[in-house]
Formats: structure tokens, sequence, C-alpha cells
């Protein structure tokens, strides 16, 4: 392993997800397991630009394993995109002779952290956290797992009122733009129908399947609906619905930021800790700008140019799964 690098600094950035404080604990452990120094960023890259760094320690990352959000603080910085702040954050990080960044956050953290490599000469790592799973080159992001769980747990409770009181619910939940959390949290919900914008069903394709169920003497149904999806907000849909079919009684519930917090599953904690020390392993090795990931239970190294724009397209079979299952 190289030993150049000396002190690595980590960070939290975009929206937060359940499984960051794992993914931080793992780079500070391997980080002390290799003999590096170690520091914390808070707030993403706003706290880059504040000078807002600690040492951190094996016994700084006690007993977060199980907590959702990051003790390190997340933030949005609109200050890093410009020159000026990029400039007053390697200045920061030059102080302290911090020579490589591991970051946790999604694209847009990742598109930061790319230019502010090539700018700067510094090394970099992102792990890919976010609910969104919205990363292309690998099966799952860290949140993604957990926030799914969470929102599953929210559709069973809509869905125990939604038959005792023969209604149609829309339930939206997050994702930006991506439809996995929908896709998969309505196939473990049982949704009769899935709006999302990688499989785009207009409110008239809607009504033909509710009206088909109706007949067939289905007295409620849950529809989830994707943020990003093409039809308009989850209450534009259930506004045209209301209108051109006043019969059912139709509510809307909202998940929104629920989704994003709570203790990580098992499933996000393993991810977290595998790709954390993977990072810092990869720094050491040599490896610079990539997002690493797992795919097919593997590690990957995954390249900006495969990440920039692009989709983390979901699975068509999965797609017709929900169908089948919601006949
Ligand atoms: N083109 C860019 N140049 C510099 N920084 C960027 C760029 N795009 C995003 N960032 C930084 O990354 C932060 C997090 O991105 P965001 O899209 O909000 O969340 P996520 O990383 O979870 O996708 C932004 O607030 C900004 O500071
Ligand atoms: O918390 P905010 O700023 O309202 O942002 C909401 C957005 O953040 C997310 O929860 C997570 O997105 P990122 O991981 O890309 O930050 C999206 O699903 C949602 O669209
Ligand atoms: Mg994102």
């Amino acid at each position: 392993m190289s030993t150049e690098i000396k002190n690595i600094a980590v960070f939290t950035s975009g929206g937060d997800a359940p499984g960051m404080n794992a993914g931080i604990r793992a780079v500070v452990r391997a980080c002390v397991y290799y003999k590096k120094n170690i520091f914390g960023v808070y707030r993403g890259y706003e706290g880059m630009i504040d000078n807002d760094i600690v040492k951190l320690d094996a016994r700084s990352v006690s007993n977060i394993i199980q907590r959702g959000g990051t003790i390190l603080k997340s933030a949005r910085s609109e200050e890093f995109k410009t020159k000026e702040g990029r400039k007053k954050a390697y200045e920061n990080l030059k102080s302290r002779d911090i020579d490589a960044l591991i970051a946790i956050g999604g694209n847009g953290t990742f598109t930061g952290l790319h230019y502010f490599g090539q700018e700067y000469d510094i090394p970099t790592i992102c792990l890919p956290g976010t609910i969104d799973n919205d990363l292309p080159g690998m099966d799952y992001t860290i949140g993604y797992d957990t926030a799914t769980n969470t929102a599953v747990e929210a559709i069973d409770k809509i869905r125990d009122t939604a038959l005792s009181h023969n209604r149609l619910f829309f339930i939206e939940v997050m994702g930006r733009h991506s439809g996995y959390i929908a896709l998969n949290s309505g196939i473990a919900g049982g949704a009769v129908a899935i709006m999302m914008p990688e499989d785009s069903m207009t409110v008239d394709e809607l009504l033909v399947k509710l009206d088909a169920g109706a007949e067939k003497n289905k007295k409620s149904s849950l529809v989830v609906v994707a943020e990003g999806g093409q039809e308009g907000t989850v209450w534009e849909i259930a506004e045209q619905v209301k209108k051109k079919a006043p019969y059912y009684d139709t509510k809307v519930t909202i998940l929104g930021h629920l989704q994003r917090g709570g203790a990580p599953s098992y499933f996000d904690r393993v991810l977290a800790g595998r790709l954390g020390v993977g990072a810092v392993e990869a720094l050491l090795d040599g490896k610079r700008d990539v997002m690493i990931g797992i795919k097919d239970n593997k590690l990957v190294f995954i390249d900006f140019e495969q990440i920039d724009n692009k989709r983390h397209e979901v699975d068509p079979e999965a797609v017709k799964l929900a169908k089948i299952l919601a006949i």
C-alpha cells in the first residue's frame, strides 16, 4: 500500500441517509487500522468552506452504528459551486495537511468532489449515501433499503385505514427523479398502481385500472406516486381523479422526510461498513476520483463519466412484476 497519504478527511453531504453514521464509523476505524490521521468535516462542503473541521479517533464514532442522520451533519452548499468557495475549502484543508477526501453523498456530492479533485489535484473517493438509489453502476446506495422499509411500514398503516373506510389513497414517496423507492415500496406494500418517472401512467390509464378493480368488488386501493413523476404532483393527480371519478373517496398522504430518518437496517449498516473500509483501502492503493459501490456482491469503482447525468435504470422485470401482482 502507498504510504503517501497521511491525513484523510471524511464528510457527509446532500440529503442525509440512514447508514451515513455507519459509513463514517467504517472510514474512521479503517483509517485508525491503517495508521492514518482522520478528520471529520461538519456540514459537508459548507463546513469545508467555514473551516468546521475536527480530528477524529476510533472512540469518536462509538455508539453511532445504529443511529439515523449523520453525526457530522449535512448540507447543500451553493458556495461550493463557485470557484471562490472551492478555493476557501482547499485552503482550509491545506492548513491541516489534509491530503485525501472521502465523501458520503449522492450524485451532486460526487459531482462537486470530481471538479474539486481535478482543480486541486487531491485524491477523492465518494461513498453513495442517498435514499434515492439513483446512482448507476451499483446495486444499492446507503440509506435506500432503510427508507424503502420505512415507506412500506407507512403504506401498511395507510392500508388499514383505507380498508376500513373503502378509500382510495395516493401515497407520495421520495426519490427525486428516481422511481426506485416507489417501485419497491409499491410492490412490497401491495399497491394497485405505481406512478413513477421510469414507467409513466396517465390519470386516464390509472382510472381504467381502478375501475376494473372496482368492478371486481375491490373496495379500497393504494396508489404509490414517485415525487418525480411526469403526471404532476400527487395533489394534482388526486385532483384530476376527484374530478373525473368523484365516486372514489380519495385521500392523499405525502410520506416526505420521515423516509430519511430512523435506525439504519442491517443491510445499510453492512453496506456502509464494506464501502467505508473499501474506500480507505482503495485510496491507499492509489485509486482516486471514483464512486465506490457494490454490484453483484463485489466492490466496484465507478468513474464520474459513468454517473454524470446518467440514470440508474429500474429493472423492467420488476416493473412487470408489480403489474402482475396488482391484477
Ligand atoms: N456542479 C457542482 N459543482 C460543485 N459542487 C456541486 C456541484 N453539484 C453539486 N455540488 C455540491 O454537492 C452538494 C450536494 O448535492 P445534492 O445534489 O444536493 O445532494 P446529493 O449529493 O445527495 O445528490 C451540493 O449542495 C453542492 O454543494
Ligand atoms: O431535504 P430537501 O432539501 O427538502 O430535499 C428533498 C430531496 O432529498 C432527497 O430526500 C434525497 O436526495 P439527495 O440524496 O440527492 O440529497 C430526495 O429524495 C428529495 O427529493
Ligand atoms: Mg442526489
